[in-house]
């Protein structure tokens, strides 16, 4: 395939690595820099695009694919508050969008189990939840969409929770989440490539769930693997559908 990289920081340098080793080719590299003078007739005749940018450029990113027919792979985070907005375009497109919080296979599964343990613990109610991520002090954004996601399938079969609250340690005043408030406390430190856990405490013991990457292989070549599945496809997926343990 030709491959549009939007987004040429840690992980799009990562993602060409793997892209090229998996038989494909770069068409077009696209940064802070050359981004403002990029037009849909320039990226035409591509693939499939791989966006890994900033926050505040994914939308402009992804109306640019829509508009020259190119399909596109999102793995930036912090914009999914616009999700249904940019899924009812792409719909009147007739495009194809897919997105992930996390594109690793270990977080995926990581995922199905949450969503399984916070079935199993539904009624517990002794035991309280929270979720805690670790990333490098340059994220821009918190919490982190791996968070957002986690939080999301706790929700979904919790009666208690009703919403998630964040907090970031050392930037703000500590949040004392209300009985109905799903905390998600993020923590900035170092290099870290991206911790997750998921505590689940009660007065007699605690049950501890965590991920934690050691580099950021595994989320590039997760998105290279999806805009493979993604070729030929019309649509709005996420990247949970690529996984059959989600059938
Ligand atoms: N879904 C997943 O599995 C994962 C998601 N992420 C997410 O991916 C995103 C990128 O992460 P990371 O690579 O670490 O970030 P970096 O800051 O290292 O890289 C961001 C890149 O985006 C470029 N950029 C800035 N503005 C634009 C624009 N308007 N159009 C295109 N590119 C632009 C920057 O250019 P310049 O260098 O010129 O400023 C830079 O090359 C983040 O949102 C992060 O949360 C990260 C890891 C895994
Ligand atoms: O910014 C990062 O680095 C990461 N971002 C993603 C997120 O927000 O969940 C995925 C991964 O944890 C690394």
């Amino acid at each position: 395939m030709n491959i549009i990289l939007l987004g040429y920081g840690k992980m799009g340098q990562i993602i060409e690595r793997y892209a090229l080793k998996r038989g494909h080719q770069i068409f077009l590299v696209v940064d802070e820099h050359n981004r403002p003078n990029l037009t849909a007739d320039d990226i035409r005749g591509a693939d499939v695009a791989i966006d890994f940018s900033v926050p505040s450029a994914a939308l402009d990113n992804m109306n640019l694919c829509l508009e020259a027919g190119v399909p596109i792979v999102v793995g930036t985070t912090g914009w999914y508050d616009q999700l249904e907005d940019v899924k009812a375009k792409c719909l009147a497109f007739g495009g194809s969008i897919l997105y992930g919080s996390n594109f690793s296979i270990g977080v995926n599964v990581f995922f199905h189990i949450n969503r399984m343990l916070a079935k199993a613990l539904q009624p517990y109610k002794q035991y309280d939840v929270q979720v805690e991520e670790i990333h490098h002090i340059h994220k821009l954004d918190a919490p982190s969409g791996t968070a957002i996601t986690i939080a999301e399938g706790i929700l979904e079969s919790s009666d208690v929770k009703t919403n998630w609250v964040n907090t970031v340690v050392g930037e703000q005043d500590e949040i004392i989440p209300k009985p109905q408030e799903l905390l998600i406390e993020s923590h900035r430190i170092e290099e870290v490539p991206g911790t997750h856990t998921v505590l689940y405490s009660s007065e007699v013991d605690q049950i501890e769930f965590k991920h934690t990457a050691h580099s950021r292989d595994g989320f590039a070549l997760g998105a290279v693997v999806a805009a493979e599945w993604l070729n030929g496809k019309k649509g709005f997926y996420q990247v949970t559908e690529i996984f059959d343990f989600n059938k």
